[in-house]
């Protein structure tokens, strides 16, 4: 596909404008996703991460700017290519947005239906081969929401978002509310997806230990823009007031040091 190039960023923004009434979000907002990697949106509460996301898989139309996924202009897509570019992507909402009066299973099955139009059958083995793949138990696809534990939702929402075999996953905290085992658990199992699957991962996160141990790059949010994009190591040289408190303070050091002990445990 033309601008669909390996080499091409998958998602690029040039001088996205946000602003709801007088409150300007975001402003002149440049930003390059690279095919395959797991990238990180950060930024202080109110900074507009999550709009930015939301801009993004279009739930939120800026005022201004270009949004490039996969080499196509969607902001001026016609509605059925849209819909085309939407089936390249799943996202996992914070909350799981699994609809609740669904079980497991049928959640995974309702984009299955819609964008592919599957019936029978092969509904079943899907959705069973997603609920795997998220790593759930086999019985959690017979199960509603709300018999599951927080890890288990976002599990089964993530199984969602990879019903259509997604070339990019968006994740909006996938880690809030989960405990530091489990929180750990879901990074890793992010992390082995993407190496084994392929997909891209734009993830946005306040927690500092997904950072530390899956993230390829972090953008971070704040001034209305991305204000530096790079690896951890380039976080720490930072000179920002607001990324050098977030990295090298104390919940920051943590994390980095329990990587660096995970790390000298790993067999070369
Ligand atoms: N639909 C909307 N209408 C009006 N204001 C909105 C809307 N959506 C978001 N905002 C405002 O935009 C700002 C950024 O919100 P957003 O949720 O993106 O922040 P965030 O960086 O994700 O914050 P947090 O880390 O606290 O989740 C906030 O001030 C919020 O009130």
């Amino acid at each position: 596909m033309a601008g669909d190039g390996q080499d091409q960023p998958i998602i690029r923004l040039r001088g996205i404008r946000n602003a709801f009434g007088p409150q300007v979000i975001h402003n002149n907002l440049d930003l390059d996703v690279r095919r395959g990697e797991i990238i990180a949106l950060v930024g202080g509460s109110g900074t507009g991460k999550s709009v930015l996301l939301r801009t993004i898989v279009g739930l939120n139309r800026p005022a201004a700017g270009s949004i490039e996924v996969f080499g196509q202009d969607i902001l001026h897509l016609p509605k059925l290519e849209r819909r085309k570019v939407e089936q390249r992507w799943g996202i996992l909402f914070q909350n799981g947005a699994l609809f609740s009066s669904l079980t497991v299973a049928q959640n995974i099955q309702v984009p299955l239906k819609e964008h592919l139009g599957l019936k029978g059958p092969m509904l079943e083995e899907i959705a069973a081969l997603k609920i795997a793949l998220a790593g759930l138990p086999p019985e959690a696809g017979a199960k509603y929401p709300s018999e599951l534990s927080g890890g288990m939702k976002k599990r089964a929402g993530l199984a969602r978002a990879l019903a259509l075999d997604p070339e990019i996953v968006f994740l909006d905290e996938p880690t809030a509310g989960l405990d530091p085992i489990g929180a750990a658990a879901f990074d890793q199992l992010i992390a082995d997806l993407r190496d084994t699957v392929g997909f891209t991962v734009f993830l946005v996160t306040h927690d500092l230990d997904t950072l530390a141990t899956v993230c390829d790059r972090i953008a971070v949010l704040g001034e209305k823009r991305v204000m530096v994009v790079g690896t951890m190591n380039d976080m720490l040289e930072q000179t920002n007031p607001w990324i050098v408190e977030y990295f090298h303070g104390p919940r920051g050091r943590a994390a980095l040091d329990a990587k660096a002990r995970a790390d000298a445990r790993r067999p070369d």
